[in-house]
């Protein structure tokens, strides 16, 4: 069977009436909702917040996504009738439509005839094997929006595996787990990157992600040593550092009450993490907007255009060079290749001083980074492919870490319930720590919101190969040079393999299960592809991810923001938001620990100065958060005083006397923090802190506030 969305019978209004009279839809209905709704694009459907407004937002939200969703429903039988129908079928030979017409009315079973029919047509008196259903599409309907969602509608209608053209080019989309096996791993070497690397070779060269045969196997080989469990521990640390940058950031909005732009803040927090992971370098990006950042953000943009430009203006040669946009690509690109050549040879010079032995599990604690790993390993590569290589990891494991949380934190602001399981977890194994690897170990549920995020979210949403040679896909043949897009977004959605397959649910995963990966979900799973090419970060990202979302959601509270434009994707190399993740970010209030006798060991994990000053000044408490445990704990401030009261011990005290007590003890604490630790501060103020770690002579602080305690001064 071949399809043809655009076929000109239809698009000229012929829609033949003996055939849709069998429908419940009269023909020109039909028609009419195909055209209103555009074939390409009725299905799509623009994720939307939940964001709860004023005036019945949220009934209005409920309504809408109902009609959304009841649209849906009725269009997708529609257009699978008028498929049956061969409204939008490439003509088939003559004969067959006759033969299928005579067989029909004989009153064989419909796919038995289909199927019989397709394996015997012929063509040119030739005979013809199992042909691949084929769509045809004029190229507009899929660029400038999310092209993996008509795929996905064309998979629910046309199955496993269908060809879509649209002008010349032509690519076979795959969502059947057996056929993605089989070109991901089981026959990998006859498949190529082919068009990916052409489209990313002017930022990538011949880096691991684009490059194919030897030059891939020399790289990846020494690559992937680089990134040695001693290396991704030591991340760990890492990636609890910039959190907690993140966490500064957003406690200053939450204190302003000012709304953020999670999915900028989170591409920043990525590219932080993986400058420091690849080449020991500080983009700083969350507190700096320098040059360099914006160069990262010049060529990312540019090669995502690329990928998803209908017409590849950028090799017309006068264009090249008088086009501003890719005159400043090419300056961005400059920059870029430069401060990479500066680091090499900066690294260079610490591997030539070093003493350090290479050896396995190699790593400099000063540069644990993976440049370093491969310079001291003696790495013998031109310089033009180590720059490939490091713009490679960095492109890899930027965006899609990125991507991952800002998908997460959408299906998070929609599910309070899971959120509250987040958080407990997070209490009772961080606490206010930075994660290390054996929290992360208990980190069970944090790790499986990720995983049902990258399976509602694959980062990137499909994965694109070319065949080498001619090959059997399933029982279909295919020619070599076919390009081929594997859709990780079908797959993960496929209603055939999950559940409630459009359903946030990290229930689906077992807390004590394996980690779901390609190879245990027999590829109806694979976040990060499979075979010979999976992704040499999984274990990093996966830590990242669970590190920032754990420390995240144990500090604050998200919501879309009152007000906020809808949730929609876009495409690039991953799935963007259109207009961002406006999100309210406040904090968390979590009970404030009182000193007892019993209590070995106090942290100061404070308020940031601003806000306590403010907060006590207001309530006339004197810094009573000094002794709040919880980071940035705003709970009810003026109630704090009551709830140590309650708390203190001695029944026969009186409340006037236990309240005298604690005051003394708040301004004597005021005073003992500012004298003995925080003398270049204001007197009380405290100096902002919060990640699990202490502020700097808290650990002093303690001890005092202890020997305080001992020595019955409370
Ligand atoms: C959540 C974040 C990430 C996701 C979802 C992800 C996903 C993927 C996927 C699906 C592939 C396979 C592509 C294909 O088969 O065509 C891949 C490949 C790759 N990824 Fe990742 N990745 C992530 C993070 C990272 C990080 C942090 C790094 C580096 C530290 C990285 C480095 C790479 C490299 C180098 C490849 C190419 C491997 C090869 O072709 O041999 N990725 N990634």
């Amino acid at each position: 069977m071949s399809v043809n969305l655009s076929s000109p019978l239809l698009q000229a209004g012929h829609v033949s009436s003996q055939r849709c009279s069998l429908t419940s839809a009269s023909p020109q209905k039909l028609h009419r909702s195909f055209v209103k709704h555009q074939p390409w694009r009725p299905f799509a459907p623009s994720v939307r917040c939940s964001a709860s407004r004023s005036g019945g937002g949220d009934e209005d939200q409920a309504v809408k996504e109902e009609v959304e969703r009841l649209l849906e429903e009725k269009q997708r039988p529609e257009v699978a009738a008028c498929v049956d129908f061969g409204e939008y079928t490439v003509p088939q030979p003559g004969w067959v439509l006759a033969l299928r017409n005579g067989l029909s009315k004989l009153g064989p079973p419909g796919e038995f005839l289909e199927g019989l029919l397709s394996r015997w047509a012929t063509e040119g008196g030739e005979t013809r094997r199992l042909e691949i259903p084929q769509v045809k599409q004029s190229i507009n309907a899929i660029t400038g929006q999310s092209f993996f969602i008509p795929l996905y509608h064309l998979f629910l209608t046309y199955g496993g595996i269908y060809r879509l053209t649209f002008g010349p080019k032509s690519f076979l989309i795959v969502s059947d787990p057996q056929i993605a096996k089989h070109i991901l791993k089981d026959n990998a070497k006859a498949y190529s990157k082919g068009i990916l690397a052409e489209i990313l070779e002017f930022v990538m060269g011949t880096g691991l992600i684009p490059a194919d045969g030897e030059i891939w196997r020399v790289r990846r080989r020494a690559i992937v040593p680089a990134l040695h469990q001693k290396y991704v521990v030591a991340m760990i640390k890492l990636f609890g550092e910039a959190s907690y940058k993140l966490c500064k950031k957003l406690d200053v909005a939450a204190s302003d009450g000012e709304d953020v732009e999670m999915e900028s803040l989170f591409s920043r927090l990525t590219l932080d993490v993986i400058g420091k992971a690849i080449f020991n370098y500080e983009f700083d990006s969350l507190t700096n907007d320098n040059g360099i950042v914006e160069a990262v953000y010049i060529v990312l943009r540019e090669a995502e255009m690329r990928s998803t430009a209908p017409i590849p203006t950028w090799e017309i040669p006068i264009w090249k060079d008088i086009s501003p946009r890719q005159k400043k690509v090419s300056q961005a690109l400059k920059l870029i290749n430069s401060t990479l050549d500066d680091l090499i040879a900066i690294c260079k010079k610490m591997v030539e001083q070093e003493e350090l032995q290479f050896h396995e599990e190699y790593m400099n604690e000063q540069d644990p980074s993976i440049l370093h790993f491969l310079l001291a390993s003696g790495d013998d590569v031109s310089s033009k492919q180590l720059r490939d290589d490091l713009m490679t990891l960095l492109i890899a494991g930027h965006e899609t870490s990125a991507a991952v949380l800002t998908w997460t934190f959408y299906l998070l602001s929609k599910s309070p319930e899971v959120v509250a399981k987040l958080q407990d977890e997070a209490d009772s194994v961080l606490g206010d720590r930075f994660p290390t690897i054996e929290d992360l170990k208990k980190l069970k549920y944090t790790t499986r919101v990720i995983n049902e995020s990258l399976r509602l979210y694959p980062q990137p949403p499909v994965l694109i190969r070319r065949s080498l040679e001619d090959d059997m896909l399933g029982e279909y043949p295919i020619k070599r040079g076919e390009d081929i897009f594997i859709s990780v977004w079908n797959l993960h959605r496929s209603p055939k393999h999950w559940v409630d397959a459009e359903k946030f649910n990290p229930e689906r995963w077992l807390l004590d299960g394996p980690n779901p990966n390609e190879s245990n979900q027999n590829f109806s799973y694979l976040p990060f592809g499979g075979g010979p090419r999976k992704c040499v970060g999984d274990m990093f990202a996966t830590f990242e991810t669970v590190v920032a979302t754990a420390m995240l959601v144990r500090r604050f509270n998200f919501q879309i923001a009152p007000g906020a434009p809808p949730v929609a994707m876009t495409t690039g190399a991953t799935i963007h938001t259109t207009e961002g993740l406006e999100m309210t970010v406040t904090r968390r209030t979590i009970p404030p620990i009182i000193p007892n006798l019993e209590t070995k060991e106090l942290t100061f994990d404070a308020c940031r100065s601003s806000s306590i000053t403010r907060i006590c000044q207001a309530s006339k408490v004197p810094s009573v958060a000094l002794v709040t445990k919880s980071w940035n704990s705003r709970v009810g401030l003026n109630s704090v005083p009551q709830w140590y009261i309650e708390k203190l011990p001695g029944e026969d005290v009186s409340l006037g006397v236990k309240c005298e007590a604690i005051n003394k003890c708040l301004s004597n604490l005021t005073r003992v923090m500012s004298s003995h630790c925080f003398g270049r501060l204001e007197e009380g103020q405290l100096q902002p802190c919060g990640g699990g770690q202490p502020p700097f002579g808290s650990e002093k602080v303690a001890s005092v506030v202890h020997r305080r305690i001992k020595r019955k001064k409370i």
